[in-house]
Order: structure tokens, then C-alpha cells, then sequence
């Protein structure tokens, strides 16, 4: 899904919770799909009602599973079902749960929130690839459509080059031109800014925000 170089960042729209929403995202271009399993989320879909949809779109795009501390049960359900292609960490997993899933042949993507410089020193101790950059919230882990100043994006890239970026917090429609010009990441990640309620994506603004995303 992320490649080492490209002219225009991937872009996943996350927090679908409709088979057909997901249809239409995947027809509009978006190159992965995240799926929320976080019960406390407001996008939240519990695993028994996507497993009766996503293995019919699962050819179509790259899906995500978006979690926080996730329990054991939810990741067995996840990698035993095959249900989806990565797995997106959005807690305090440590490195050696990361590893572990890992170990276990899961694609991973570690979430961290940048608050500043220093947020970032958390990066090396990952093994995994890709790292998606979110905005700092404590006491939230994400979707609070809030950016963070993206040139520490710019730092963690420079700091840790073999990593791959995705930019995510607050993207919108409006600003991930921009986003993308100064940061230039891998992929960029959004739920709220194209929603027009909490886990039904507003497809007008989706289109848009795809166009402005890939837009030279
Ligand atoms: O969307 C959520 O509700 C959510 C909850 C818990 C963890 C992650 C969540 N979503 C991810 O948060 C970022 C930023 O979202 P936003 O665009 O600022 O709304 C994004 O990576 C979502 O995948």
C-alpha cells in the first residue's frame, strides 16, 4: 500500500462502518479503508458485524484495522479470519507488542501522537515500518480532527529516513494539499474531516479530499 517513492501520497479514509460507503470510497479512489474496532469510538464497528462484509471488499483495497490496546481476542479474530491486510495500533502498545504481532506474520502500523520534538523519540523504538503521526490528545487516541505542527512530521522523517510517514489529525479537504506539500508522507490518514456524521463519510467531501490529496 505505501510505496518507497511515489509522486502522491496513499490515501485511507478511516472509520467506514457501511459495506456500500465502502464501495463507493474504494470506486472514488482511496487506496485503503480503515474499519474501527475501538469500542469507545464514535466510528466504533464490532468485528461480528464487519466480518459479514469485509472479506467481499477485501480484493478491492488495502483494509485496516484500527484499534487501541486491543484484547487478544479481537487480534485472534482478526489474523485467524483473515479479516484485514494491516493492523493500526493507536494505544500505549509497547515495541514488544508491536514485535510480537509482528512475529505472528501481521502487517503493523504504529500510531503515535506528536505533542513535540521529543514525541518522536518513541519512533526508533519500533520495528515496525510505518509510523502514522496524529495529534496529541490526552485522554483521546484519535479521530478528534485536531492537527499537530506539521513540520515535526518533517523532523521524524528526517530523523528516522527508513521509516515511512503517514500524516493523519485534522485533515480535511481544505488543508491536506497543503499538509501534503510541506510533509510529504507516504500516505495520509483522516475520519472527521470528511464525515458528515461519526462513521458515515460524506462522499462529496471524500472525492475532494482524495483529489486535493493526489493533486501535483
Ligand atoms: O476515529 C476514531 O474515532 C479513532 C478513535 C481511536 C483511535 C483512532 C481513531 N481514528 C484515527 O485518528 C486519526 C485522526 O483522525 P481525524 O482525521 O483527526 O478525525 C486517524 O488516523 C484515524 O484513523
Amino acid at each position: 500500500m505505501f510505496p518507497d517513492s511515489a509522486i502522491s501520497p496513499a490515501v485511507k479514509i478511516c472509520g467506514l462502518t457501511q459495506e456500500q460507503q465502502a464501495r463507493d470510497i474504494i470506486a472514488l479512489g482511496a487506496d485503503a479503508l480503515g474499519i474501527n474496532f475501538w469500542p469507545k469510538s464514535k466510528r466504533y464497528l464490532p468485528v461480528e458485524q464487519a466480518a459479514t462484509w469485509l472479506p467481499a471488499v477485501k480484493d478491492l483495497t488495502t483494509l485496516v484495522a484500527v484499534m487501541v490496546n486491543p484484547e487478544p481476542a479481537l487480534l485472534d479474530t482478526l489474523l485467524k479470519e483473515n479479516l484485514v491486510h494491516i493492523l493500526q495500533l493507536h494505544g500505549d502498545e509497547s515495541p514488544a507488542e508491536v514485535q510480537f504481532l509482528m512475529d505472528a506474520g501481521a502487517q503493523v502500523i504504529k500510531a503515535l501522537q506528536v505533542r513535540d520534538e521529543h514525541s518522536l523519540d518513541q519512533i526508533g523504538d519500533y520495528a515496525c515500518e510505518t509510523i502514522l503521526l496524529d495529534a496529541y490528545n490526552p485522554g483521546l487516541y484519535g479521530g478528534a480532527g485536531e492537527t499537530f505542527p506539521w513540520e515535526l512530521a518533517v523532523l521524524a522523517q528526517q530523523r528516522f529516513p527508513q521509516k515511512k510517514i503517514i500524516l493523519s489529525g485534522g485533515l480535511t479537504p481544505g488543508n491536506v494539499h497543503e499538509a501534503v506539500r510541506r510533509t510529504h508522507p507516504v500516505a495520509v490518514d483522516v475520519a472527521s474531516g470528511v464525515e458528515s456524521f461519526p462513521g458515515i463519510k460524506d462522499l462529496v467531501l471524500v472525492e475532494e479530499f482524495i483529489l486535493q490529496a493526489k493533486q501535483g
